[in-house]
This record gives structure tokens, sequence and C-alpha cells, in this order.
């Protein structure tokens, strides 16, 4: 059957693979979990080789009795993959997009002024999170290896180009601007690698990959039998803006995993953030870039987590349901999930975790209360800052997916702390359903755009019930919490 489509999620934790058949119906899964590595502390790293054998693994099992038309491939971004060409070994452990190892280097460049350089050539900020002072990093570790990058012997990638690299035996190297965008080595106006980036840290020019579009050519895979095209390429938010067919300026979607990563598109020419948010390449197709708005939160789904492992009062993460439901209305315990500091709009990575508004009351089940509204705070906190960097030409319903948005509580909260309605659909993989998409469109399999999102349906929509007053006394209180937290 070549009337099927299949996608490759390497996430943070996971990596699954799932076939569609040709009207993006899941026909088939499989999916491994992999170590993660904490060597130090702030410290994050996975084994590159990890990352390909589980998706390697994972693609031999949905392709067993398949063979599909076109390869979509979605990734955890940031994380960066440095390797030798030759022996196909990487140099080093990956350096995933949570590692803070090179915030001595980002607080360096700040007080040299290089953020304002950074932030109008690449819509990022000077911080750890994105890829250049992680590749930096490796490259100032291992000996030999700067002159090595220079005669094309030893490649960076982003974890899709070190995929893709291994797919087609070192025949393609290559990324999509989505991914690239994501590494603060890429030039959003001028759409390339900035050298001036790249000569100021001392990154050889010649180790980066080729960037495509997100739908197109990225070589075929010969791994599993038959000839498999590779056609599309995104970074999972990316992706998974696709997948909720946000292609409309003022279209959004906030993905609930680990974290939150909400996404605003805002069309075709890039909006520079007065609000701290990043701008970022939502997609690029035909050529020409589509520009989002995006707001990282770094806790969301882990705070559940936590509940769980570090609290120990809960079993599962659906048990907070009932309990936020039981928690008592009189109490306003305010939990503010600043674990590994604050993500977006503060950036605040010396803030820690903080609880306000105790009393000899609360119990456990105000805590999965509060654990479950921090996120609709903090999601109003993106949502605020998104409006006032930009004006959207018509309002349009959030859209949500991910593990965490599964919850009822937290989705109807989600609504009422922002007054606007949020739509989920049935099938809460958005990610890979974009990344398949992006391969069916390049191989005709799929329709444009536009009849894509004609098609899309929310299952359910949970529409503001909260009046006004109490709505803003809540938030009132939230803003209040974050003053206090903040470390400066
Ligand atoms: N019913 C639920 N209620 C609250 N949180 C949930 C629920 N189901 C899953 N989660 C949370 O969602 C996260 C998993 O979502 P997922 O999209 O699989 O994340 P990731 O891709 O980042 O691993 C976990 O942090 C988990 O605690
Ligand atoms: O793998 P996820 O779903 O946690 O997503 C990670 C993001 O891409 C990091 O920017």
């Amino acid at each position: 059957m070549t009337d099927t489509l299949v996608a490759l999620d390497q996430g943070t934790t996971s990596t699954r693979a799932i076939l569609y058949d040709a009207n993006l119906t899941p026909m088939a899964s499989a999916q491994e979990e992999f170590a993660q590595h904490y060597p130090h502390s702030g410290w994050v790293e996975h084994d590159a080789m990890d990352l390909w054998k589980t998706s390697r693994r994972c693609l031999a099992e949905v392709l067993k009795d398949a063979r599909p038309a076109a390869l979509g491939l979605t990734n955890q971004r940031e994380t960066t993959v440095v390797w030798d060409a030759e022996t196909g070994k990487p140099l080093a452990p990956a350096i995933v997009w949570q590692d803070r190892r090179t915030s001595e280097v980002c607080a360096k460049l700040r007080e040299e002024g290089f953020e304002d350089e950074i932030t109008s050539r690449t819509g990022l900020l000077l911080d750890p999170y994105f890829s250049a002072t992680k590749l930096a990093w490796i490259l100032d570790q291992t000996e030999g290896a700067r002159a090595a990058a220079k005669s094309g012997r030893v490649k960076f990638g982003t974890v899709d180009t070190w995929l893709i690299w291994n797919l087609t035996k070192g025949r393609v190297h290559a990324t999509d601007a989505t991914n690239a965008c994501r590494t603060m080595l890429y030039n959003i106006h001028e759409g390339r690698w900035d050298r001036t980036i790249c000569d100021r840290l001392d990154i050889p020019m010649e180790m980066l990959p080729e960037v495509r579009d997100s739908s197109g050519d990225f070589g075929e895979t010969t791994l599993f039998g038959a000839p498999l095209p590779i056609r599309g390429v995104a970074g999972d938010q990316q992706a998974a803006t696709v997948g909720q067919a946000c292609f409309t300026p003022g279209m959004m979607k906030s993905t609930y995993g680990t974290g939150c990563f909400a996404l605003l598109n805002t069309g075709t020419e890039p909006i520079a953030s007065q609000h701290r948010l990043l701008t970022t390449v939502a997609y690029q197709l035909n050529g020409t870039p589509t520009y989002a708005l995006e707001g990282s939160i770094f806790v969301a789904g882990a705070v559940v987590q936590w509940l769980r492992d570090g609290l120990g009062v809960i079993e599962n993460a659906a048990d907070t349901l009932a309990m936020a439901q039981q928690a008592d209305p009189e109490q306003q315990l305010y939990l503010v999930p600043a674990f590994t500091g604050l993500g977006a709009p503060w950036w605040d990575a010396d803030a820690r975790g903080a609880i306000y508004g105790l009393t000899r009351n609360t119990g456990p089940n105000e805590f999965a209360r509060a654990a479950l509204e921090s996120v609709g705070y903090q999601t109003r906190d993106l949502i605020e800052a998104m409006h006032a960097d930009w004006t959207a030409p018509q309002d349009t319903t959030l859209r949500v997916d991910g593990g965490l948005s599964a919850n009822p509580f937290a989705m109807q909260f989600l609504a009422d702390i922002l007054g606007a309605p949020v739509d989920r659909p049935a099938n809460l993989e958005t990610t890979a359903l974009g990344a398949a998409y992006l391969a069916g469109l390049a191989t005709g399999l799929c329709p444009e755009p536009e009849a894509f999102a004609a098609n899309w349906r929310a299952e359910a929509t949970f529409s503001p019930e909260m009046d006004a007053a109490t709505r803003d006394a809540k938030y009132s209180g939230w803003t209040d919490a974050i003053r206090r937290t903040l470390s400066a």
C-alpha cells in the first residue's frame, strides 16, 4: 500500500513512529523511551546513538507490513549533535535543549553587548536553550574538532539533521528552516546561516547543514526495504502548529506536554517581540517562510509529574482531575513551578519554585488544583505578551494539544482565566500528524493547506464561565506571586 504516510517523532523523552492512511488517520504506532543523562547539576544529555537506534527500531516496527509514500520527520528542537562524517560516530553526547551549562558563556556575551545583535538577526534571546553555545562548547572540548569541521569531516546537526544523515547513510546533510531558526546561528530575515554570529562563536560554517523547505526533498532511506522518500521535516512545536492547521495569521496553538509551547501565526513578515517572546519560523513552503511568535514555558505537565514523583500525592496524572474538583473553593493557593527557572516572558534562570497562600487546611487537593491552574496562568502570561506585541487581524480560538490537554479541569480553567474559548481536537498527537501532512503535501497525497484546514475539527470546546471580577482577582494574585518569585 503506497497511499500511506509515516511520521517519526523524536521527542525529549521518547521516540514514536506512526503510520497514517491517506486521510491522516493513525493506523499503527510504535514508541520507545530512552535514557536521560544528568552528569552535573543543570546538564542534560542524550546519547545520540540512542536517538538514532530508537528511531530505527520504531520505524522498522511500523514499516513491517507497510510501504508508505513518504516519511515526515519531527523532533525535539535545539538539541545539538556533532559527529565525524567518516566514522558516523558522535564526538560527544548530544546536549539537550534543557541543558544550562553555557549560561556563563551567554552572560559574558550579554555583558559584551552582543544580545541585541543576536535578537535582531535570529529572533531569539541570548540563552543557553538554543544550539549555538552548545555547539561552541563541544568544539571547545574536543581537540582538533574545529580544524576537522573546516575540512568538512566533522558535522553539526539538530536532531532532524542527525537522523536524516543516518537514514540516508550519510548522503544528505540538511535541515529545514524551522529547526535552523532554533540554533541561534540562522538569520531569519535573510534565510541563511549568519556569518557574524558564526565568526563570533568561532563556528566553522562548513559544518552546518543545508537549509531546506519544511515540505520537500530530503533524500530517501533504503534501510527498511523499498526506498522511502523523506519529504517532510519540522521541529516538533512547528509540526504541531501545522497539525493544528494554524495556517492563518492570528491562529494559535498551545501544546501541553512536559513543558508548554504556544505559537501564534503572524504571517510572512517576522514580528520583533518587545515582550521577550521568540520570533520563529512556523513553517517554510515553496521558499516562503511563515513566522510565529513563540512563548516557551519549561514546566507544564512536569508540575503534575512533580506531584506524583516529588510529593507522592497522586499515583497517576489523571488523579489530579478529581482532586482539583474537590479542592476547597475558599482557599487560594498559587504554585509557581519555577523548578528550573522561569521561561517566557520572564526568562529568569535563577528563579526557583514557590507556593503562596498555604493555610492549616491546605492539603493534596489544593496542591493538585494549584498545579493545574499554574498551567492556565502561565499561558495567560504568554498570551498577554503576544497581544502586547502584535494585533491579530481577527480573533481565533486557542487550539490545544499534548498530554495535559486531556485534563478537562485544566482546560476549563484555561478558558476561564483567558476569558476566551479553547478548542481541543480528537487527535492530541498533532506533532506527528503535522510531520505526516508536510510529507503528504510534498508527494501530492495530502491537499493544500486551505483544504487541510477546512477538515480540522474540534472534539471539545471549553467556553469561559468565570465572571470577569473573579478572573481579574485571580490573575492579579498570580501576577503578585510571580513578582515575589522573580530572582531580581
Ligand atoms: N490527565 C492528565 N492530567 C494532567 N496531566 C496530565 C494528564 N495526562 C498527562 N499529563 C501530563 O502530560 C505530560 C505528558 O504529555 P506528553 O504530551 O506525552 O508529553 P511529552 O511529549 O513532553 O513527553 C506529563 O507531564 C503528564 O504529567
Ligand atoms: O520533546 P518535547 O515535546 O518536550 O519538545 C521539546 C521542544 O522542542 C524544545 O524546544
